[in-house]
């Protein structure tokens, strides 16, 4: 029986953390040997999250290149914008492998990451070694990296569900609108006014219109798949729920013949084949978040409509796990080698 590779977790006390806890407690080729806290270091997890108990029993660890190096081969970064830049350079040169979750290394151009995320950005050098680690269209570069930049929660449902046709050629990327919604854990675990009970319950709010920072993202992926510059509307709400994301993209169908949400779903299901986290739903049939609640998948649907010339296209994640800890899990897997389905072969939790 072969040893586990060691993980170690920065940013573990926070919400994309303690899910990696939740998930690769059940992984079968790997396990948590640090979790890293910057401010409660010699404290229990447990303490603030008593959901942990008999699972993550170990004391919280400093954030040192060295003493993660010693306990640890892999690191996940689940810190806010601004961290990872200043501390993966120290995490590679001491010969770790690191998954990233945050922003930091998804934007290869520093001036871009400036202007959308407002803070310096890494070193270039260093953006440009970072492999962009969305599995379904870049999964070959994400196999065997040994530094992985996860990609946005946003991103992930919104560039599943268009890639696939702006590769083809069946939609117009000039003329895509994505209408996106999250629920409030997409915030952090952190208190802020915008995210509290009495904000946010019974209340429905756009928030960051035209300056979020997952524009330039979800361009960046669009203009690849499309070989010509894409620029696109990206609107974000935020739902009094805890978990899940919803985007809901417009575009206009290029084709003067009938396209059908047949073709749609014969377009994507062939896309994803031996993609085993997107569904792509069958005809009149729409996701849901609740639908891949606490799951690994991103589900897809579509709505042409013959009257308009445009389709509507549907598609849903769980934001802290296909949005994170799920997909960084996936990148594990893809960057040891393994099958990217280890320890993420769960079903959604329903109702
Ligand atoms: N929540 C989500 O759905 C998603 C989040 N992300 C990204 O993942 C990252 C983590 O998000 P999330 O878990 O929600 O955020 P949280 O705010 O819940 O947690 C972030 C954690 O980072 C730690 N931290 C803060 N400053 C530092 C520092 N200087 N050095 C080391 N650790 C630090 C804090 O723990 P401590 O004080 O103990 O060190 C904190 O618990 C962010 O970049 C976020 O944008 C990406 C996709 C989805
Ligand atoms: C609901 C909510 O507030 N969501 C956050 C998602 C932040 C995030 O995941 O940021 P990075 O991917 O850039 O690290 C937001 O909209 O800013």
């Amino acid at each position: 029986m072969s040893e586990k590779v060691k993980v170690a977790i920065v940013g573990s006390t926070g919400y994309g953390g303690v899910e990696l806890i939740r998930l690769l407690a059940s992984h079968p080729l790997a396990e948590v040997t640090s979790v890293i806290s910057s401010s409660s270091a010699g404290t229990p997890i447990t303490e603030g999250y008593p959901h942990l108990i008999g699972i993550s029993e170990e004391l919280l660890d400093d954030v040192d290149p060295a003493g993660i190096k010693a306990k640890a081969d892999v690191v996940f970064l689940a810190t806010p914008a601004g961290v990872a830049a200043k501390l993966a350079p120290g995490l590679l040169q001491a010969g770790l492998k690191i998954i990233d979750l945050s922003g930091d290394f998804r934007l290869k151009q520093p001036a871009v990451y400036e202007q959308w995320y407002k803070k310096p950005a890494a070193d270039e050098d260093f953006l440009q070694k970072a492999v962009f680690g969305l599995a379904e269209i870049y999964g070959e570069s994400v196999k065997g990296a040994d530094f992985i930049s996860n990609p946005g929660c946003y991103p992930t449902a919104t560039l599943l569900g268009l890639v696939p046709a702006v590769k083809a050629g069946l939609i117009d990327p000039a003329t895509i609108i994505i209408d996106a919604k999250s629920g409030v854990s997409g915030a952090g675990r952190g208190a802020s006014l915008g995210t509290h009970y009495s904000e946010l319950n019974e209340n429905f709010k756009a928030y960051k219109l035209n300056q979020h920072q997952h524009i330039p993202e979800i361009e960046m992926v669009l203009s690849d798949a499309a070989d010509k510059p894409v620029i696109s509307t990206f609107s974000t709400h935020l739902v009094p729920m805890t978990r899940g994301i919803m985007s809901t993209m417009y575009a206009s169908i290029t084709s003067d013949a009938s396209v059908s949400n047949a073709d749609f779903i014969k377009l994507y299901r062939e896309f994803y084949q031996g993609r085993p986290f997107v569904r792509v739903r069958p005809e009149g049939q729409l996701p849901a978040t609740k639908e891949v609640w606490g799951s690994n998948y991103c589900d897809i649907g579509f709505a042409v409509d013959a009257r308009t010339g445009r389709v509507t296209i549907v598609s849903v994640i769980d934001n802290l796990v296909k949005g994170a800890a799920g997909q960084a899990i996936q990148n594990l897997n893809l960057m040891m080698g393994w099958d990217e389905t280890l320890g993420l072969q769960f079903v959604p939790v329903y109702p």
